[in-house]
């Protein structure tokens, strides 16, 4: 298995003509670290997402990830983003046609490869159905499928369940969580939720406007198995609390 990826942000800012969204931010993640960003809507959380990816470009700064070369990453946004007219099975194929790198890639491997993310995230069964015919919970499933078709060695989610009932999201977690586990790969993951942060994270990084300014990093004094259990638990309890009272200062 490839090396997870690290990111080395050093005084990066972002503008957008004369509005600065990022300002003078300098942090790193280390590899295989699950870590969250946190904060109010329109402070630059998917701005800085979308920079990581390289989807954009910041203004002034540097913005490196390690080992450099083959930026290995998937993206998954909060819709599961899926083509109507095509089955489960070829959405997740999608990046074989759209990125470059994968493009050489022979049929029989991809189909491989598709098959095993769909097992990943336990779909398999479904390859045939139509997005019409999915959950909500399993839309944004195989969205997560497509994202790690690609073996992804850094995972960047921009609020992937804030549209699922609580339920599947309790269920979605758990999933990711076990996922994180087996795949060892970096997760940036954006959330609104203190509950969700607490439960997820390793850390939590929150960022305030204007500037996205780290208002708070915070390593989570949590075992990092994480359950039912835990979520009942007093350890829980109080690590959420001092999140939400760093959220509110
Ligand atoms: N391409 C763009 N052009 C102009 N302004 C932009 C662009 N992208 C983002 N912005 C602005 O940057 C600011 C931060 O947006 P961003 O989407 O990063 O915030 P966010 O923290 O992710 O918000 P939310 O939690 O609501 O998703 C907003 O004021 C937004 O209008």
């Amino acid at each position: 298995m490839e090396q997870a990826l690290g990111i080395k942000i050093k005084t990066l800012s972002k503008s957008f003509g004369s509005k600065t969204v990022i300002k003078d931010l300098s942090v790193e993640i280390t590899p295989g670290s699950f870590v969250t960003l946190l904060g109010p809507s329109g402070c630059g959380k998917s701005t800085l997402l979308r920079l990581i990816a390289g989807l954009d470009n910041p203004t002034v700064g540097e913005l490196a990830l390690s080992p450099s070369g083959k930026k290995k990453f998937g993206f998954v946004f909060q819709e599961a983003n899926l083509l109507p007219w095509k089955t489960v099975k070829e959405n997740v194929s999608l990046p074989f046609e759209l990125d470059e790198d994968l493009k050489s890639i022979s049929k029989p491997a991809r189909d491989e490869k598709v098959f095993e993310a769909l097992r990943k995230v336990k779909l398999e069964g479904s390859e045939n159905l139509f997005p019409h015919e999915l959950s909500g919970g399993m839309k944004m499933r195989v969205s997560i499928a497509r994202a790690l078709v690609s073996n992804p060695r850094l995972l960047l989610m921009d609020e992937p369940f804030a549209a699922l009932d609580e339920n599947t999201r309790f269920e979605m977690q758990d999933q990711l969580l076990q996922l994180w586990e087996t795949e060892k790969m970096t997760v940036v993951f954006v959330t609104h939720s203190l509950y969700e942060a607490s439960y997820l994270s390793q850390r939590v990084i929150m960022l305030k406007a204007p500037g996205a300014i780290i208002s708070s990093d915070m390593n989570l004094a949590l075992p990092p198995k994480r359950n039912l259990e835990l979520r009942t638990s007093e350890a829980f309890n109080s690590v959420l609390k001092e999140l939400t009272e760093r959220f509110r200062s």
